[in-house]
């Protein structure tokens, strides 16, 4: 990694973190070259988003949260940047919904895959799969059909971050839920996710992983309703307005957009009434 020292005061110290992880995740042979493109293109819609997590993403976190802990077998799936980026928030995230963590790689060599496993166990992850590829995904023809057949080959949950969206059908064609994260509302994988997460990776596993702890002890009842309530197509559409509006730092839920227009309307009587008044 370059040894420049970026001042947590930059405006855009979060940014430049991730950029310097990236590159050291390449240098240690963990993260592809290819990875430094995907995260170029992530950067790009993160400052068409303001970079921060916007409320219908924090429903879809929330979403997400619920199906992890409702699943009989949730898998969570890692790539060369997700490894790069938050190898123990993923750790963290499988200890609170009971999670296991597989390798799968698109760039697949067994260099790549060693590291990535031996990385997550130095953050703590006492079993990693994705190494035995004794199952694979139909109708893939890439390297990411390789899983293992008691991971993600008997997933009924999984967590797919940043990848093509090629997989992210397939994996919906053997009947499994997949929760998507990707900065990209348009993206494929984005478009076909049970729950498309549109927020950073850096931002969106923590809050997974706050979101678990929280509903942690609801009942199943609640987690069934958050689950049957979250609406994939309204998160796509509003991560999309927040891109073409530019105005995602303005973004309300419709709670305080009422709240505010009751507010407004108060403001206008009593002047009117100030007026009367007068
Ligand atoms: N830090 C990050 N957090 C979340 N998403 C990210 C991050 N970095 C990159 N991405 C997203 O990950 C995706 C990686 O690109 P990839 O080439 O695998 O998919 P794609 O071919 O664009 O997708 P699809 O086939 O789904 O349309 C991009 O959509 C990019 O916006
Ligand atoms: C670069 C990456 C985001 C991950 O690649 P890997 O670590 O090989 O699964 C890949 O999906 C791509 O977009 O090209
Ligand atoms: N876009 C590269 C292929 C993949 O991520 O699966």
């Amino acid at each position: 990694m370059s040894d420049i020292e970026i001042p947590e005061s930059h405006p855009r110290y979060q940014s430049l973190l991730t950029r310097h992880r990236i590159e050291e995740g390449v240098e240690k042979g963990i993260t592809s070259k290819q990875g430094l493109i995907a995260e170029g293109r992530g950067e790009a819609f993160d400052y068409l988003l303001g970079e921060r997590t916007h409320p219908a993403a924090d429903e879809a976190e929330r979403a997400a949260a619920a199906h992890l802990l409702l699943a009989e077998h949730p898998v969570l799936s890692v790539n060369g940047n997700v490894a790069a980026l938050v190898p123990g928030e993923m750790v963290e995230l499988a200890a609170a919904v009971d999670a296991d963590v597989e390798v799968n790689l698109f760039n697949r060599t067994e260099e790549r895959l060693e590291a990535i496993a031996d990385h997550l166990r130095d953050h703590g992850a006492t079993e990693v799969k994705g190494l035995a590829a004794d199952g694979r995904i139909p109708g893939l023809d890439h390297e990411r059909a390789k899983v293992d057949a008691d991971g993600i080959g008997a997933a009924d949950v999984v967590l797919v971050p940043l990848e093509d969206g090629d997989r992210a059908e397939a994996l919906g064609a053997m009947g499994k839920t997949e929760i998507v994260i990707d900065l990209n509302p348009l993206s494929r994988s984005a478009q076909t996710a049970a729950v498309p997460v549109v927020d950073n990776i850096m931002r969106a596993i923590p809050n997974i992983t706050a979101h678990a702890r929280d509903l942690r002890d609801a009942p199943r009842e609640e987690l069934e309703r958050i689950v049957a309530e979250f609406d994939a197509d309204g998160a796509l559409a509003a991560a999309e307005e927040a891109i073409r509006s530019g105005s995602l730092d303005d973004a309300k839920t419709e709670t305080e957009m009422d709240a505010e227009s009751d507010a407004e309307t108060k403001a206008d009587a009593d002047a009117e009434a100030a007026r009367t008044d007068n």
